[in-house]
């Protein structure tokens, strides 16, 4: 497992964290991902943002190699997706929390702790882990407390916890501030930043509010399966001389719903 601890930010590897080309996933009788070509860039923070039901659950199933149904070539850390030493270096954390109601905040993090580094001779090594965790996500005063006892913000950052226990490499949060108040945001999107630049950590980040998007460094915004922007805020609102990424976005929805309807018209 790779722990970064001792000598801060890892030394960033050349290739990008995520590379597809011509990627595309088939769910049912349905295309839901069309051609997709991106890059995400190490040691950042790079927001994936879209309408619901655009495919941005689906694009991190199939990056963090739990999506059936893919073409094309998704390289994630330098292997194929899905690729069986990937799974100690990627950090995943679903909408739905995964956390055990019966168990204490505590208690959750030393299970899920005891499989990634089992052993007696790395309890100390493991208790540091589980409560810098803890810590990490601002748990730290109900760490005994029940996890069922706890509101569904506190439970997405015990799930969030969990995720961070073995220092992953590349970090995959699907809409991690949902139902999270304004200063719990913000705390948040605050470790976000400090987990790219203290420990060199690589974060993909969905979520359909577009004021987050100003607080990602990188923005790969999606409609309908395909990805309309693959670049900086700063270069997407210039590119559409806009103020805010939401109006940018707005501005290219309209854009591709203006040319998706000529060619139907010229059906
Ligand atoms: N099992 C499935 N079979 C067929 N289609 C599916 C399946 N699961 C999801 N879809 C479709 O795939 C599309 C993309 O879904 P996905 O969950 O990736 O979107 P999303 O952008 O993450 O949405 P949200 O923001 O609401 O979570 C949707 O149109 C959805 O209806």
């Amino acid at each position: 497992m790779m722990n970064y601890e001792a000598g801060g930010p890892p030394p960033r590897s050349a290739t990008p964290a995520v590379r597809a080309e011509d990627l595309t996933v088939v769910r049912g009788s349905r295309t839901v991902l069309h051609d997709l070509r991106f890059t995400v860039p190490r040691g950042k923070i790079t927001g994936l943002l879209g309408p619901s039901g655009c495919g941005k659950s689906t694009l991190m199933r199939a990056i963090v190699g739990t999506q059936a149904g893919i073409t094309g070539t998704l390289d994630v850390l330098g292997h194929p997706a899905g690729h069986p030493t990937l799974r100690s270096r990627i950090g995943y954390v679903t909408q739905a929390p995964s956390v055990y109601d019966d168990l204490t905040v505590r208690q959750n993090l030393d299970y899920f702790a005891a499989i990634l580094d089992p052993g007696r001779a790395a309890a100390e090594r493991r208790r540091h882990h589980v409560t810098r965790a803890i810590t990490d996500v601002d748990l730290i005063h109900h760490a005994d407390a029940l996890a069922g006892n706890l509101s569904g913000g506190q439970r997405n950052r015990v799930s969030l916890a969990v995720a961070l226990l073995g220092t992953p490499e590349l970090l995959v949060l699907d809409e991690p501030t949902v139902g999270l108040d304004p200063v719990l945001r913000r705390d948040l999107w605050n470790l976000f930043h400090d987990l790219a630049a203290t420990r060199g950590a690589t974060l993909l980040v969905s979520s359909h509010v577009m004021d987050e998007a100003e607080r990602c460094h990188r923005l790969l915004l999606m409609r309908e399966g395909a990805i309309l922007a693959d670049e900086t805020p700063d270069a997407l609102r210039t590119r559409t001389a806009t103020d805010t990424v939401e109006a940018a976005f707005l501005d290219l929805v309209d854009a591709a719903a203006a040319t998706d309807h000529a060619k139907e018209s010229t059906r």
